[in-house]
């Protein structure tokens, strides 16, 4: 199976770094500045999973994909606000049996790619992991948690599920493929607002927040995103929510989200992809309240302006 990873970054560098490392076919398509890097150092993964120094793999950049035909299964893990130049770049590399697996949080790239590549060509998929990029541009995994979880969005999908679930295994991470990976994205969203809202709200991780006795903001944000999840026919299982609250709550906990990194930096956030669009899902006229996932929305919004000025 021919794999095109999208973007080498905090994800896609980790997931395709560990698929290289299996012996698969993998190429990264990147962006100019990351080739000139992976060309010089290779890929380098440090993992409690085990680190991992792969040479100058297969890495192109746009113009370098036209010639290259199409792939089997191209990994889509840019951040939303890249998605649709980054379509743009890897569309010569689907064709018509090639399936799109996006990774990325939220579900509003789901739209863009179906209404690009047609909604039986796209995978459902969410990742659970921390792994960012660091200041060397090596992909630094910063729990023992790498699970990526994948699955069919119609029953024609199924079988191809199956050629995925085998390109993925005795890979160096827990591949899940899911009977209904649309409800598994619903509830990884819910949870992410909640830890976005709150950390990106408060700079802080849950911990800090909970310990200066804010565990009322995170179960109201949870709540608020629960709510908006089942009105939208994806009410999350009780064991996903028992899991969300006891991390959420941790006084001990140093959890962040990667967009307070984001925040953090300066840049621009997935905060309208995050929670601008679980907001315009909710019930008509509750955005309009100052709810607490609305709070944190504009709290985001105006230090990207900030930052942008
Ligand atoms: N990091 C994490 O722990 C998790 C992240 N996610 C989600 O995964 C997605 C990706 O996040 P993350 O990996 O952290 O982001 P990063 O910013 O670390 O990586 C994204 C990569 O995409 C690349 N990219 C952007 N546009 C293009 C393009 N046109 N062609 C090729 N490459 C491109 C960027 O390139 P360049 O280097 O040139 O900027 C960058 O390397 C987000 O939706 C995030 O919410 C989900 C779970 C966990
Ligand atoms: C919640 C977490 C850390 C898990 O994968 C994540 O997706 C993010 O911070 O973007």
């Amino acid at each position: 199976m021919r794999i095109l990873v999208v973007g080498a970054g905090g994800i896609g560098g980790y997931f395709g770094g560990r698929l290289v490392e299996a012996g698969r076919d993998v190429t990264f398509l990147v962006r100019p500045g990351r080739a000139a890097k992976m060309a010089a150092t290779g890929l380098a993964i440090r993992s409690p999973a085990g680190d991992a120094d792969l040479p100058a793999s297969s890495a192109v950049t746009a113009e370098g994909l036209a010639t290259r035909g199409p792939f089997d299964l191209v990994i889509v893990t840019c951040k939303a606000y890249d998605l649709a130049a980054a379509v743009e770049d890897f569309a010569p590399a689907v064709g018509p049996r090639t399936v799109v697996l996006p990774l990325l949080n939220g579900l509003q790239h789901l739209d863009a790619l179906d209404a690009r590549f047609g909604a039986g060509a796209v995978f459902g998929g969410l990742c659970l992991i921390s792994s960012r990029r660091d200041e060397h541009d090596r992909i630094v995994h910063l729990s023992d948690v790498h699970r990526l979880t994948f699955g069919a969005r119609s029953p024609g999908q199924a079988d191809v599920v199956r050629e995925v679930a085998r390109a993925f295994e005795g890979a160096r991470f827990e591949a899940v493929a899911s009977d209904d990976v649309t409800l598994a994205m619903w509830e990884k969203w819910v949870f992410l607002a909640t830890l976005a809202g709150v950390t990106c709200l408060m700079r802080a991780a849950v911990g800090d927040v909970v310990r200066a006795g804010g565990t009322d903001l995170v179960t109201t944000m949870l709540e608020e995103a629960r709510a908006i999840a089942e009105a939208n026919g994806f009410a999350p299982r009780a064991p996903f929510l028992q899991m969300s609250r006891s991390r959420l709550v941790d006084p001990d906990s140093t959890l962040t989200a990667s967009m307070l990194d984001d925040l953090e930096r300066g840049g621009p956030t997935e905060a309208d992809h995050i929670l601008g669009d679980l907001l315009r899902r909710g019930e008509p006229g509750r955005g309009a309240t100052p709810s607490p996932l609305r709070t944190a929305l504009l709290a985001i919004r105006a230090q990207e302006n900030r930052a942008r000025r």
